[in-house]
């Protein structure tokens, strides 16, 4: 059977991209809406219904529409947006988040894709909190730096029209609100929430992000090399994971793998684990792709598991 995508948004920063990873694709149909039409409630209405998996790449309140436009019990739902990544009628598609992430992802009608900025921290730290490395109640700080794209296509044109005059590196949410903050919580496992603080940087896309952790007010102050199993052994135990975790050197100061660019144009979300065992400190750093594994990489990478289609068939279709 050949399934029908229609990928509301098509036209966006999200929705291009998965266009470009499904093009190519004999098993799949993409259903298109005319340009000037992208934006008409029939015709969206129409294409979502008679769509297999509707692929939603839109701002939250328009998300919240197209899902409200859907009349039948078939179409079933991918969305990129914020709006329904902690409702529990939702599955969370972070497919390497926990064993059975992806089973869950496969039955599910509707799935949440994550946030680029959660999934840093929530690779990072959930297997911790679940070995009991670090307590459910740690006062967490979670910083990174992504790529303008991350911001949609009007932060791309003000950067683009900027060039090189744009800032180089820009903290933003100062208020400590920002939207991916339930999302970050309820995922990583914590009680209490992680203060964020982003930064843009004056490049298109990918980001690297860091968890630093400060043990030593702990009772049992956990090493490196425990840190890094930990997180190691979680991701093993996952099948077809795109996650990947650095070898553990306690020696390394400084390394190259940690450019955000490093993983662009790919599904791939790699973590480093660095720490000083004397001093108590430690940092779980991630890197990819924001647009990847952050967006449209684990859209098509949770549509090939609501599809039953192994990655290495998705490449050969
Ligand atoms: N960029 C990123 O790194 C990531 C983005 N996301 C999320 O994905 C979603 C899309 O983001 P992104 O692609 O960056 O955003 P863009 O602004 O690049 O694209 C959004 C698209 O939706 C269209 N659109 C806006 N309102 C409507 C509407 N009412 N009906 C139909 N189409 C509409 C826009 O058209 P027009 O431009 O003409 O207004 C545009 O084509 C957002 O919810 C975002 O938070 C998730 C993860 C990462
Ligand atoms: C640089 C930048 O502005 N990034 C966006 C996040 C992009 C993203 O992936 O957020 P969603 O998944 O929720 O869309 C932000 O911080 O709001």
């Amino acid at each position: 059977m050949v399934a029908k995508i229609f990928i509301d948004g098509e036209a966006g920063t999200t929705g291009l991209q998965i266009r470009e990873r499904l093009a190519g694709r004999r098993d799949l149909e993409v259903l298109s809406i005319a340009p000037e039409k992208r934006k008409d409630q029939d015709e969206r209405k129409r294409l979502l219904n008679a769509a297999d998996v509707a692929i939603l790449c839109l701002p939250d309140d328009a998300a919240k529409e197209s899902v409200r436009l859907i009349e039948n019990d078939t179409t079933r739902v991918i969305d990129a947006s914020t709006a329904f990544r902690v409702d529990p009628d939702w599955a969370y598609g972070f497919s390497e988040m926990e064993k059975g992430q992806s089973e869950k992802i496969a039955k599910a009608r509707f799935v949440a894709n994550p946030g680029c900025w959660p999934q840093g921290l929530i690779a990072g730290l959930r297997p911790l909190i679940a070995a009991g490395l670090v307590p459910a109640d740690f006062p967490v700080i979670y910083h990174g730096i992504s790529g303008y794209s991350g911001g949609g296509r009007q932060m791309i044109e003000d950067y683009v029209a900027e060039g090189s005059k744009a800032s180089q590196f820009m903290p933003y949410g100062l208020t400590f609100q920002h939207k991916h903050v339930p999302e970050m919580t309820l995922y990583t496992g914590l009680t209490r929430e992680p203060l964020f603080e982003p930064v843009v940087g004056n490049f298109a896309q990918g980001m690297t992000t860091a968890l630093p952790l400060q043990l030593g007010t702990l009772d049992k102050v956990p090493t490196g090399a425990e840190i890094h199993a930990a997180i190691a052994d979680h991701f093993a135990a996952i099948p077809d994971s795109f996650v990947r975790v650095a070898p553990y050197d306690p020696a390394l100061g400084k390394t190259p793998a940690l450019d955000p660019q490093a993983h662009n144009g790919t599904n791939t979300l790699t973590l480093h684990v660095f720490a000083n065992d004397a001093r108590a400190q430690a940092v779980v750093a991630a890197v990819y792709d924001n647009l990847g594994k952050g967006a449209s990489g684990a859209a098509v990478q949770n549509l090939n598991l609501m599809l039953g289609v192994s990655a290495a068939e998705s490449l050969a279709a």
